[in-house]
């Protein structure tokens, strides 16, 4: 087998295997280096099931966290072909266009972004829209029929009543409200980047020869020659690339970069790490969503065993951020399998900022994270915003507390900021959305530039989530496949041409 590629894609996760699937297609060597299984087990893709998602699971690293002080838990992130999204709830909505203008990229404004997000989907509700694609490999539907749980009307009936405008297509780039969620599930399963970019196994006939898959392989670092990248080091061997992409995710790259001795200075010699070359944003400055679940009373019919969980949202502002800085999210079935269905309330424009930090050049030993949840009084405000709407919501729709142990706030807590505030510390969980561990923009913290590339350094490009440079409002898991599609064009240098 050889060891030299035109490409090197490290990470066949949501945007790796979309890039990869890309590349190969169009006739690029591309070798695609995975460090989880390549073959899925079928009784993970279920979409009601996240059982994948428990610590220990063999597809999922479940990194240690600090979620705030005092609160500990173990994050989940996908360990296999198709990565997060292999394991995920299959929610898939786009970034808003207020979150590329905040972000303010040059090429990267959701007029920029639309093509891709385009290509990437075949929506059955909206495909005469011309916001939405008709011909991409992921299939696109709205909870409906059989598969619309018994609680996703009156939800949305609660929140009209409320008051809450109604937002009927969540990937229309309009205002926020309340609507179904789209989703990528298909009949029941989840389906991945990998089952939709590279079908088994790995490719079509026409271009699978230009596709190398390695599967059970971490990359343990970079290949350094001077300020060029020129492959990977895995097992004890190199992979040659005239083009390394990594996306390993936004917990993986950083580290990634970080065991290469790229990234800042004090992080790396705590490590034990030589510094290559200094870039003082790698795994800090990202953020992620704060969220709580607050449980619907027992005895609601339960929704069919193959129904996504989260099946519709309020998306809102909390009064500083028209394009909606809280989402309230409808999960049928519960996130956590055995607790009760709940709506998970989130923040979705936070301003408390994490750090995550190799601890020994070692690839085998996990990186620290510390999301720093809850850090600013604005954060703590939205959250406490975000859990009295969803108290409403819940009286409005008659699901309100059965007794006083069923998990949520008590009204002697919601009627009080300081003790909301230690209920919601005590309940803090994450939705898994990290964002921005290697941020694109040209301030000293940023570490790709518009066009995806390292700053500094030849050969290396980032293509994944921690891109973004900040978690986008709604879940991040469309907007990864969009880099993906996005990326394949960049290393192309076919910039502009849209379609696949
Ligand atoms: C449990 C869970 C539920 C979620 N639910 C939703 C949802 O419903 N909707 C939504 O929008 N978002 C959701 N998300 C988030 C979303 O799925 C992710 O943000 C998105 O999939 C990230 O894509 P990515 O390509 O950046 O990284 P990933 O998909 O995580 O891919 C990274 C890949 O790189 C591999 N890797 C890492 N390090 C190395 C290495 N050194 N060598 C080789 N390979 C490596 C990993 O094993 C993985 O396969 C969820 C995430 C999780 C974990």
């Amino acid at each position: 087998m050889t060891d030299s590629f035109d490409v090197v894609v490290v990470g066949a996760g949501s945007a790796g295997c979309t890039l990869a699937g890309r590349l190969a297609g169009r006739g690029v060597r591309t070798a695609l280096v995975e460090a989880g299984a390549v073959v899925v087990p079928p009784d993970s893709t279920p979409i009601a099931s996240l059982a994948a998602t428990a610590p220990g699971h063999v597809l999922n690293w479940a990194y240690r966290a600090t979620l705030c002080q005092g609160r500990e838990c173990t994050v989940p992130r996908g360990r296999v072909l198709g990565g997060s999204g292999a394991i995920n709830g299959g929610y898939f909505v786009r970034a808003v266009p207020a979150d590329f203008a905040d972000w303010g990229v040059p090429g990267w404004s959701y007029d920029d972004v639309l093509p891709y997000y385009r290509r990437l989907e075949r929506d059955l509700d909206f495909c005469t829209s011309d916001r939405h694609g008709d011909a991409g490999p992921l299939r696109i539907s709205r909870p409906s029929g059989r598969l619309r749980a018994a609680t996703t009307d009156p939800f949305l009936a609660a929140c009209l009543a409320l008051g809450h405008p109604e937002e009927p297509d969540k990937n229309a780039g309009g205002p926020p409200g309340a609507g179904l969620i789209p989703t990528n599930a298909v009949d029941g399963r989840r389906v991945s980047a990998a089952t939709a970019y590279l079908p088994p196994p790995w490719g079509n006939a026409e271009w699978k020869d230009a596709l190398t898959v390695f599967g059970g392989t971490p990359v343990e670092t970079l290949v350094l020659d001077g300020d060029r990248v020129t492959g990977v080091r895995v097992g004890g061997r190199t992979l040659h690339a005239a083009e390394t992409v990594v996306t390993a995710g936004a917990v993986g790259t950083p580290a990634l970069l970080q065991r290469s001795g790229i990234g800042p200075e004090d992080t790396l010699r705590a490590a034990g790490v030589a510094v290559a070359h200094e870039l003082p944003g790698v795994g800090r400055g990202w953020s992620d969503h704060p969220a709580v679940f607050l449980p619907l009373r027992s005895g609601l019919p339960d929704p069919p065993a193959d129904a996504v969980a989260a099946q519709a949202a309020l998306n809102l502002d909390s009064g500083t951020d028209p394009a909606g800085d809280l989402e309230i999210l409808l999960f049928a079935h519960p996130f956590a399998p055995g607790g009760p269905a709940h709506l998970m309330c989130a923040v979705q424009r936070p301003d408390s900022l994490g750090m995550l930090a190799i601890t020994s050049p070692d690839h085998d030993d996990p990186p620290r994270l510390d999301f720093r949840y809850l850090r600013t009084t604005s954060d703590r405000h939205r959250m406490r915003a975000a859990v009295r709407i969803a108290a409403e919501i819940l009286r409005a729709a008659g699901w309100d507390r059965a007794g006083p142990d069923d998990g949520g706030p008590a009204g002697w807590e919601l009627g009080n900021d300081t003790r909301l505030d230690g209920w919601i510390r005590d309940h803090l969980t994450t939705s898994v959305h990290l964002s921005g561990s290697a941020a694109m923009g040209s301030g000293p913290d940023a570490v790709v530039d518009a066009g995806l590339r390292v700053h500094g350094l030849a050969g290396l490009r980032v293509a994944d989530t921690s891109v973004l440079p900040r978690a986008p409002r709604r879940g991040p898991a469309a907007t990864a496949i969009m880099i993906g599609e996005r990326a394949a064009d960049l290393v192309c240098g076919i910039e502009g041409e849209h379609r696949a």
